[in-house]
């Protein structure tokens, strides 16, 4: 596991963007799988910076989401859908048919098989971008999920519910359940790029670094199996941890 420390999140969005855009210069019909939440929202704001100026092209390119809330629907300002729209794919040439995010509202356990088929279908994940929640969960892979589980409908935990809460106007409001790829889906990818920013996240950066075995309750800790992880992190999010050089 390599880790890159930067300033703060724009230096992280930008530092991000640039690892992504490596993939895509290499391969430009790569498969991307992406992520949600306020992490990623400099990385995307750079990616699409560099399609204005630079004309980087997502024709080719295949994306995959993470997760969805279960039972909202896609048009719904806070659905992940909405989400990937407004902060991304609306101002990118990447077409309509080449993104995919799971199914909020097609949840079964056949649903949730389709969409590993799907990822498998497409070559598998070529850069898997993931944020981690304070309580150390990927993608929405809480505590306690075994460790080679792949997609599938998740209970939130309290802690994640109410960490998401900012998005919503109220609590009760925030999904009780989420789809998400599992993290044996997210292990089958062949890069992973771990994006860590604020303070609220130093707990969880400390102790992925001082894990030496996976266990499922601290599920971000499977990606020390995993052969090629990037994690870039900013300052507070490293400020529980010395680093010997940046
Ligand atoms: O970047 P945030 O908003 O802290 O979220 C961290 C992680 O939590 C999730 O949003 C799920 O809660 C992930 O999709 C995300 O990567």
């Amino acid at each position: 596991m390599q880790i890159v420390a930067v300033k703060d999140k724009r230096e992280l969005g930008r530092k991000a963007a640039k690892v992504i855009l490596e993939v895509i210069h290499k391969k430009p019909d790569a498969v991307l799988g992406l992520a949600t939440g306020g992490t990623p929202e400099e990385t995307y704001k750079e990616l699409v910076k560099d399609h204005r100026e630079n004309g980087t092209s997502y024709k080719a390119v295949r994306t995959v989401n993470l997760d969805e809330y279960v039972g909202i629907d896609p048009s719904d300002p806070n659905s992940y859908h909405s989400y990937m729209d407004h902060n991304f794919f609306k101002y990118i040439d990447l077409p309509e048919d080449q993104h995919f995010l799971p199914d909020s509202l097609a949840t079964t356990d056949h649903d949730c098989a389709r969409y590993d088929d799907l990822i498998d279908s497409l070559g598998g994940v070529d850069l898997q971008l993931l944020g981690i929640g304070g309580n150390g969960h990927i993608g929405f892979n809480e505590p306690g999920t075994p460790l080679s589980i792949g997609t599938h409908v998740v209970q939130l935990t309290d802690s994640t519910r109410k960490a998401n809460a900012r998005y919503f106007s109220s609590l009760s409001e925030v999904p009780e359940q989420a789809i998400t790829m599992g993290i044996g889906t997210i292990l089958k990818s062949k890069k992973v790029l771990l994006i860590v920013s604020g303070e609220e996240k130093a707990e969880a950066m400390y102790k992925l670094v001082r894990s030496s075995v996976p266990e499922s309750g601290f599920p971000a800790s499977a990606l020390i199996q995993h052969p090629d992880v990037t994690v870039i992190a900013d300052r507070s999010a490293l400020s529980l941890i010395k680093l010997n050089k940046d």
